[in-house]
């Protein structure tokens, strides 16, 4: 079984044809997701945090285009059930017995070799890389993404089906990592130096995932003009994960992906902590410098401009 991190659609549909999906240890999520606006969180609270079943049943334009058409054995994971809208994140993440239960709910056990793939925007990678970030943050490293996700797939002229599986419930386990995730009072929080994380540009990557659009403020972000002063946190380069996807769909090589960083002002050796609006965009970055060097010391700002806007909207500026 293939362990890589990033799989081609060929690998994938050779496991489809020898019948190894839901068989041999391969479990295939499909995270197709369409934003939508955020949940009240307190009557999010009341009536359907960790409700699994009201959850999945909630019906959504991201579970209609999956039940249209996916992957043969795929099972739709969706961001809207596996995170919550908290307080100041609009995808927050579960305590780990929580988030355990849902995964289980997906059919997927202990040491499964989960493959994701999504549809839509930056090759169909983008929300697959947040389930791999999730994955990767409760524990569980054995996951892949699918080049160029399901469009590549159709492209291939590979076989897809309607029939939505019915898995019994996995055994999967979370076991919940620190490090992956950096919080807003970690990046507020003063150092020995007596500054703030956040202000420590010169000894930290800070990469905003986000198109350059965006991060100029030429392109709307969701961001209020009455509340903040600008579109990005001075300090953050902008490394646009969409130019690392190619005109087919698909991730550029870890030489070109490196290359593309540096040229934007990454630094080798020094730690990384990426952002973006929610934390979504920024997790295709996350996974695409893990395939540079698994070593790199990644983390994903989770609650990103989103949150900054909520806590410290002065942090936000046009300055570089
Ligand atoms: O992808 S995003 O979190 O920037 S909306």
């Amino acid at each position: 079984m293939s362990q890589k991190r990033l799989v081609d659609c060929q690998w994938l549909a050779d496991q489809v044809t020898k019948g190894a999906v839901n068989q041999e240890g391969l479990r295939v999520l499909d995270c197709t997701f369409k934003p939508g606006p955020k949940l009240d969180p307190t009557e999010f609270k009341s009536t359907y945090y960790g409700q699994w079943e009201k959850l999945m049943e909630k019906p959504s334009e991201h579970t209609i285009d999956f039940s249209k058409s996916h992957i043969p054995g795929a099972v739709h994971a969706n961001i809207d059930v596996a995170m919550y809208p908290g307080d100041t994140e609009r995808f927050a993440l579960y305590p780990p017995q929580l988030f355990e239960e849902y995964i289980q709910r997906l059919g997927v056990n202990q040491g499964d070799h989960i493959v994701l793939y999504d549809r839509g925007m930056n090759g169909g990678m983008m929300f697959a890389a947040k389930f791999w970030w999730l994955f990767k943050t409760y524990g569980h490293d054995n996951v892949s993404i699918l080049n160029g996700g399901f469009h590549a797939w159709q492209k291939g002229n590979n076989p897809v089906s309607s029939e939505v599986v019915q898995l019994p419930k996995g055994d999967w386990k979370a076991n919940l990592r620190s490090g992956l995730n950096v919080t807003f009072e970690e990046l507020t929080t003063k150092q020995e130096d007596g500054r703030d994380l956040i202000d420590k540009a010169d000894e930290v990557n800070f990469l905003d995932a986000r198109k350059k659009e965006q991060f100029h403020g030429e392109e709307e972000t969701g961001l209020n003009p009455k509340t903040v002063n600008g579109s990005h946190i001075p300090g953050f380069i902008n490394v646009p994960v969409n130019q690392l996807v190619d005109s087919n769909g698909l991730l550029k090589s870890p030489a070109d992906i490196k290359a593309f960083a540096s040229s934007k002002g990454f630094r080798e050796g020094k730690p990384i902590i990426t952002c973006c609006n929610l934390g979504i965009q920024a997790s295709l970055l996350t996974f695409a410098l893990s395939l540079v060097d698994e070593q790199y010391p990644l983390r994903l700002y989770n609650g990103s401009l989103k949150e900054m806007e909520i806590r410290a909207p002065q942090r936000i500026s046009a300055k570089e």
